[in-house]
């Protein structure tokens, strides 16, 4: 089944679009990260879905529901860790969780709950003075409160140093493991890289791309970084000729014996065989892959040109959701 489905939705405040166009669907049981600049429109596209902004177009399904008519039952079944959570300084763990479990009418266990993210021996201590990752995993303890079929967790790392952030994965995936959808909005990458089994990219308001991070890779053809070692240091002369090759943007020595050259996918063997042509050779070589991180920058710098509008990229065998072939980069 569908865990979320949104349709040509547009949101515009007075003179600002924040949302337009988006068609977006994330499937039951997916890790869905949301990725996007400071204002892009994640957030928005996130009250859209519970019903806290009205779409000022387009159509949104949550879990089968139409968020509009069956807000009630889509909230139920759904769990919100939202940006900027603030604890009640002088309530405890436990009384936080209690209070979502009335909230939601549901009946369950606070400590099992508090068991889950972590915080089970602070349950009786106040929130006022818990460190900033106790504070999110406590936000995340309430989200998850009566088992949750959809996750909707907007900056869920926000201010976790990297045991917290690690450990927030990790309960993320283990609610994945359960069958809960995750909708995670996020612009820490590694977070969304480690945990997501498909990332949709927002900018200024548009799904300027929507796959999994490998397809991405592919589309976006962004750079590799090749790490080539060869037998003996290699001229200056040579290093300039390969640096002026189609496709090659940098080349630098790393020590004698390797060169670190920064080039498009399809000019690595060329790189090679420059170097072989010269009586060098080539002991090994590897490839780092593009980050997430350049990804991101590809598809939503404006000076970059990513050549890949998610409609396009269907020759390189990157199977882009059909719901943005005609989305355009923005510029
Ligand atoms: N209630 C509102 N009234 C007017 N403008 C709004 C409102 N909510 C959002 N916006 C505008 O809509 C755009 C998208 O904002 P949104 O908060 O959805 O972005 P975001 O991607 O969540 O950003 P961030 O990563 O900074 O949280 C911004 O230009 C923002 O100023």
């Amino acid at each position: 089944m569908t865990a979320i489905e949104l349709d040509g939705v547009t949101k515009r405040f007075e003179d600002v679009t924040a949302v337009s166009n988006l068609s977006l669907t994330v499937e039951e049981g997916e890790v869905f990260g949301f990725l996007g600049p400071n204002g892009a429109g994640k957030s928005t596209t996130i009250n859209v879905l519970l019903d806290f902004v009205r779409p000022t177009a387009g159509t949104v399904r949550v879990l089968g529901h139409d968020a509009r008519e069956e807000s009630v039952a889509v909230r139920e079944r759904t769990g919100v860790l939202p940006e900027g959570f603030d604890v009640y300084d002088r309530l405890t763990g436990r009384a936080h969780v209690e209070f979502a479990i009335d909230s939601k009418e549901v009946d369950a266990d606070p400590d099992a709950v508090l068991e889950r993210v972590g915080l089970a021996d602070a349950a009786d201590r106040k929130a006022g003075g818990y460190s900033k990752g106790m504070r999110q995993r406590l936000a995340l303890a309430m989200a998850l409160v009566g088992d949750p079929d959809l996750l909707i967790l907007d900056e869920p790392s926000s201010g976790l140093d990297p045991a917290g952030a690690k450990e927030m994965r990790e309960i993320v995936l283990s609610e994945a493991e359960r069958g809960t959808t995750v909708f995670f909005s996020s612009h820490i990458l590694e977070q969304v890289e480690a945990v997501c089994d498909r990332v949709g990219i927002l900018r200024a308001g548009e799904l300027v791309a929507v796959d999994s991070i490998e397809g991405l890779r592919e589309a976006t053809d962004a750079d590799a970084t090749l790490r080539v070692a060869v037998d003996d240091r290699v001229d200056d002369e040579v290093i300039a000729e390969i640096r002026s090759l189609a496709g090659v943007q940098s080349v630098d020595r790393d020590g004698d014996d390797a060169l670190r050259v920064t080039c498009d996918s399809d000019a690595k063997t060329t790189v090679v065989t420059e170097l072989e042509e010269h009586g060098i050779t080539v002991t090994d070589f590897t490839t780092e892959e593009a980050s997430l991180e350049d990804l991101f920058l590809a598809y939503t710098e404006d000076d970059v040109d990513v050549g890949v509008d998610a409609g396009e990229d269907e020759a390189d065998g990157a199977e882009p959701d059909s719901s943005v072939e005609d989305t355009e980069v923005a510029r």
